[in-house]
């Protein structure tokens, strides 16, 4: 069996009110995920905090869409990173591609809440990806390397034991997204953990957990699973309901166990 653990996580993104939100994570109370398996989930902030106490004690982890990096203040429409560990949250996500794009997320604020998460004890799970544009002029790993070094830029390396990476194509997300195939997101992972050696040294940048994101399904999950450097896999639609999402934690489990 592996050492690690992978990593199988979906964020609600704006899906379930607050009823909803309080049945799917009961329903995941219920459920007890295969070894070797690290079950995460990302409600919105309107159930946050009912999630994080149905879930306490289980083995699923439950995290934050975004954060602000203040403590508290004169920030109306936001959320302190002290709200969310106070409301149980482990996991905090930052800076996926819908805030950078449509809510002006830049690496330097990725970065400011990396930082604040951390002190308050958390764990960033820092989103980056590049655009259809980007890819198709070849510098993706130009691209992916530069906002992992600013999302991540001064943290001891102890702490960056810390932070997961989700590397997630911004063209691969969503409806209209295109799947990547495997090959591709094996050279970018190697890449990325390259870059994240270089930052973390090798026993640190070996452990920080790289994520895959972007049309990920039951039909392709245990494929990104089972490349090299590919600790989990982040999934948005093909896991919002509860039974397709411990579907695929049982099926790719039951490989990742098979081929450990
Ligand atoms: O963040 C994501 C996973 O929660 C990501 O945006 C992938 O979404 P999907 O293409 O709907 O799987």
């Amino acid at each position: 069996m592996h050492s690690r653990p992978l990593w199988i996580g979906t964020s609600w993104k704006m899906n379930k009110g607050p009823a909803a939100a309080i049945e799917a994570a009961r329903a995941l109370a219920a459920f007890h995920p295969p070894g070797g398996v690290q079950p995460f989930v990302i409600p919105p902030f309107t159930s946050l905090r009912d999630v994080c106490a149905i879930l306490d004690g289980t083995s699923v982890m439950v995290g934050a869409q975004n954060t602000h990096w203040e403590d508290e203040g004169a920030w109306t429409g936001e959320i302190s990173p002290v709200m969310l560990a106070e409301c149980g949250a482990t996991l905090v996500e930052i800076g996926h591609s819908e805030r950078r794009a449509h809510f002006g997320e830049t690496d330097w604020t990725v970065n400011l809440k990396v930082h604040a998460v951390l002190r308050h004890g958390m764990r960033p799970l820092v989103c980056i990806g590049d655009t259809a544009q980007e890819h198709a002029f070849g510098v993706t790993h130009d691209v992916l390397a530069r906002q992992l070094r600013i999302a991540l830029h001064g943290v001891p390396p102890a702490r960056l034991a810390q932070v997961l990476v989700a590397y997630e194509p911004v063209w691969a997300i969503g409806a209209g997204g295109q799947a990547a195939d495997t090959t591709f997101v094996a050279a970018a992972h190697a890449r990325l953990r390259a870059v994240l050696v270089e930052m973390a040294g090798e026993a640190v940048g070996f452990e920080i957990p790289l994520l895959y994101g972007g049309s990920v399904t039951r039909n392709n999950a245990c494929g990104y699973a089972r490349i090299a450097n590919v600790d989990g896999v982040f999934i948005g639609r093909a896991a919002w309901s509860v039974a397709d999402f411990r579907q695929i934690i049982g099926s790719v489990a039951h490989e990742h166990v098979a081929s450990g």
